[in-house]
């Protein structure tokens, strides 16, 4: 992929994703409270917690998909919710459910994403022979979304997701449902993001991917942020596996 093609360029001391002192209610009950964490270029960030801790909620205020009740969010040093545009210009989300227009094919849709985020021609045929090579997908973009599996579907968002080459790519348990090749080259190409520049910020239940492949975890338990850092020090002497357990029981 083209190195130079990253959009919004971003001062490296800026960093791509900034959250501050984040909370989200649903009613009464506070879902994710005083959360701030920082995610640089280049980083492959992975966010772990049980079922219900809030992953999701975070997430779906990051990349603008519900709102905000306390502290902020920045892509690139954009306000997601003062600067709307700017923000989503700059991330691409692959959310855990691929819900994709079914009556559409998959170069239909490819080609609607490359539209909304204005990827000239050349471009779009380059990323979309890339990567729906390297996912196997090829073969299916000519036949419609209903069709797919739920495997072929997460693909397809995942490929979409990366045809402008955004500065921040999110993506909510990413690993659930590929087969072993796809996984392997999706972790190939978060490292190839994050090499370009970009950042990656990622839920996940699966630690032995995380430990393996993220710079920086989060431990998130009940809404609030246990421990966050670099991998080897959240780490320490332990597995990733050995410190979550200790930590999410220490805590219940
Ligand atoms: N739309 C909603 N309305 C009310 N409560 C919600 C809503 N979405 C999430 N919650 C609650 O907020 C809390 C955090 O949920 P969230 O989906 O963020 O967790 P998660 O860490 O992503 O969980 P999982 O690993 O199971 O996907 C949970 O207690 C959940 O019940």
């Amino acid at each position: 992929m083209n190195d130079s093609a990253l959009t919004t360029p971003t001062p490296s001391s800026l960093p791509v994703l900034s959250v501050e002192h984040f909370q989200k209610r649903y009613g009464d009950t506070v879902a994710v409270r005083d959360l701030s964490l920082s995610v640089e270029a280049g980083d492959i960030y992975g966010f772990i917690g049980h079922n219900g801790a809030g992953k999701t909620t975070l997430i779906r205020s990051i990349v603008g998909a519900q709102a905000i009740d306390g502290g902020r969010i920045r892509i690139c040093g954009h306000d997601v919710a003062r600067k709307p545009l700017q923000a989503k210009s700059a991330l691409a989300y692959v959310p855990d459910n691929p819900d994709v227009y079914e009556f559409m094919t998959g170069m239909q849709y490819l080609t609607f994403m490359a539209d909304i985020f204005r990827v000239p021609d050349d471009e779009r045929t380059r990323r979309i022979g890339e990567l729906a090579e390297r996912l196997e997908l090829t073969d299916a973009l000519g036949d419609t979304v209903g069709t797919y599996s739920h495997g072929m579907r997460q693909k397809l968002v995942l490929i979409g997701a990366l045809i402008h080459e955004p500065r921040l790519l999110v993506l909510d348990e990413p690993f659930v449902g590929l087969d072993p090749v796809a996984s392997h080259e999706l972790k190939a190409i978060l490292h190839e993001l994050a090499a370009r520049g970009g950042a990656v910020f990622f839920s996940s239940h699966v630690l032995e991917v995380v430990e393996k492949l993220c710079n920086k975890v989060a431990i998130i338990r009940g809404g609030e942020l246990l421990t966050s850092g670099t991998t080897e020090q959240v780490r320490g002497d332990s597995s990733l596996e050995d410190v979550f357990l200790e930590l999410v029981e220490k805590e219940a």
